[in-house]
């Protein structure tokens, strides 16, 4: 489905007319693969509040509800979806539905994403032995299970039937579906007060971290959205006035989630990698059936090491011999419900399962057998990276890729490499430590 597009100078009416306040800021397109940011008109320092938005502008969870409940067919839309849809009067070119403030505002947004949801096979496939590869597959087929959900259940709706799944008028593809989340997920931020919402024309910030970020957003005592300078910070005309979209954001989410990794980046930061209990694990079923924790780990930097955080690598470490045990439990009803118990205490919360392990004697037995666990698993993810080098250069001399994808996966693979062998020597001297540590208390 085609979206309308308007060059970005023609946003300050559209601004002018829904009350958003700009105080020397505007918005300008910047010439090269940003596309378009906040610039600087005149000077202003410490804390100046450079924007204002009306509360009832932003496009929060809230509003949409708000809405939804003004226009019929966009509830319709919501109650046969049951749950929250995407969609707005723009995705039928304002022939049906009420006109709200986005359906001109969304014709400012760039008609293209680089967000790797859009990357050619090739592309995708720079991305082998990197967190993203399997974030992202993740993410189209849920995209997927969700288009797919929508266009059941709106199926028999008449005007959805007409003006959506109609191929020969105007059809809805997997391509728009996949455009209103590269959209939403790249412009999103976490509004104090609010929660996850778009605000527009702060959406027009681009990101700079650390001490080139130059202003910040919040929520006014009346409600309304604001930008403010940072304090100590002052702009003169002509200088771009960035936001931060997380500092503490690692190299594989910036690229998922924004489509770029800042030049300034030195580190992956962190990194998500999944885990599956053994197939010769005699309590895998019920392991697998009542643990609530993600089936992975996260590594991350900090300082000259490499941490990690997970619960599930517990799971896969210890046993029946060990304490843990499940049962099967009826009630009168005749309902059936799976507990699970270590040494006949049981188990309610697994992310707390640890702390029950750390007080064990033989908790250095299962530490050692949990760092196997990860050590091998960061060795396997290696492995895969590095196997894939040929076939990436290979992709590289023979595929037709765009250059900025390229670029980014290439920074992508190159600091993941980095984290990955600095975690896998890391679990070695884990090792020694405990090797060490039962040394002396064995003299
Ligand atoms: C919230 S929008 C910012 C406005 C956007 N530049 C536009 O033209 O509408 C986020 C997108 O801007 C671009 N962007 C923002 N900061 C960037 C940066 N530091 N380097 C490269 N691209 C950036 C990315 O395409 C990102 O997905």
């Amino acid at each position: 489905m085609r979206r309308e597009t308007l060059p970005i100078d023609r946003l300050s009416p559209w601004a002018r007319l829904n009350n958003v306040d700009f105080n020397g800021v505007e918005v300008r397109s910047l010439g090269d693969s940003r596309g378009s940011g906040l610039v600087a008109t005149w000077e202003s320092d410490n804390a100046a509040i450079l924007m204002s938005i009306p509360q009832d502008l932003v496009l929060s969870l809230e509003n949409v509800w708000t809405y939804a409940r003004s226009d019929k067919h966009l509830l319709q839309v919501f109650e046969a979806v049951d749950e929250y849809s995407r969609l707005t009067n723009a995705s039928t070119q304002g022939e049906i539905g009420v006109l709200n403030p986005f359906c001109e505002y969304v014709k400012y947004l760039p008609e293209h994403t680089s967000l790797p949801t859009f990357w050619t096979d090739a592309e995708k496939s720079l991305l082998i032995g990197t967190s993203l590869e399997a974030a992202l597959q993740g993410k189209l087929n849920s995209l997927d299970r969700e288009f797919t959900l929508v266009r059941e259940k709106t199926a028999s709706i008449d005007w959805c039937k007409q003006l959506w799944w109609d191929a020969e008028i105007r059809e809805l593809t997997f391509n728009d579906w996949k455009q209103v989340d590269a959209i939403y997920r790249s412009r999103a931020l976490d509004l104090p007060g609010t929660g996850h919402a778009v605000v527009p024309c702060v959406d027009m910030a681009n990101h700079a971290s650390g001490d080139e970020t130059t202003a910040l957003y919040d929520t006014d005592r009346d409600g309304n959205a604001i930008l403010y300078l940072r304090t100590g910070k002052k702009i003169c005309p002509g200088d771009e006035v960035t936001i931060t979209y997380g500092d503490d954001k690692g190299a594989c989410e910036m690229l998922f989630s924004y489509g770029f990794i800042e030049d300034t980046m030195i580190s992956a930061k962190e990194l998500f990698l999944d885990l599956d209990i053994p197939d010769d694990d005699p309590l895998k079923p019920a392991k697998k059936a009542i643990s609530e924790v993600a089936p992975g780990f996260r590594l991350c930097s900090q300082n000259e090491s490499i941490g990690w955080e997970g619960s599930f690598v517990w799971l896969i470490c210890v046993n029946e011999e060990d304490g843990l045990e499940f049962k099967l439990l009826q009630d009168r009803d005749g309902e059936t419900e799976l507990q699970a118990s270590w040494k006949e205490l049981e188990i309610l919360d697994f992310t707390k399962f640890p702390d029950l392990l750390r007080k064990e004697p033989l908790w250095d037995v299962f530490q050692l057998r949990a760092i196997t666990v990860l050590q091998n698993r960061v060795e396997q993810q290696l492995l895969r990276l590095e196997g894939s080098k040929e076939a990436v250069e290979e992709t590289y001399s023979l595929e037709d890729l765009e250059d900025m994808n390229y670029d980014n996966a290439m920074r992508l693979r190159d600091l993941e490499e980095t984290l990955l062998l600095h975690a896998f020597e890391d679990f070695d001297k884990k090792v020694d430590m405990i090797f060490t540590i039962w040394q002396i208390q064995s003299r």
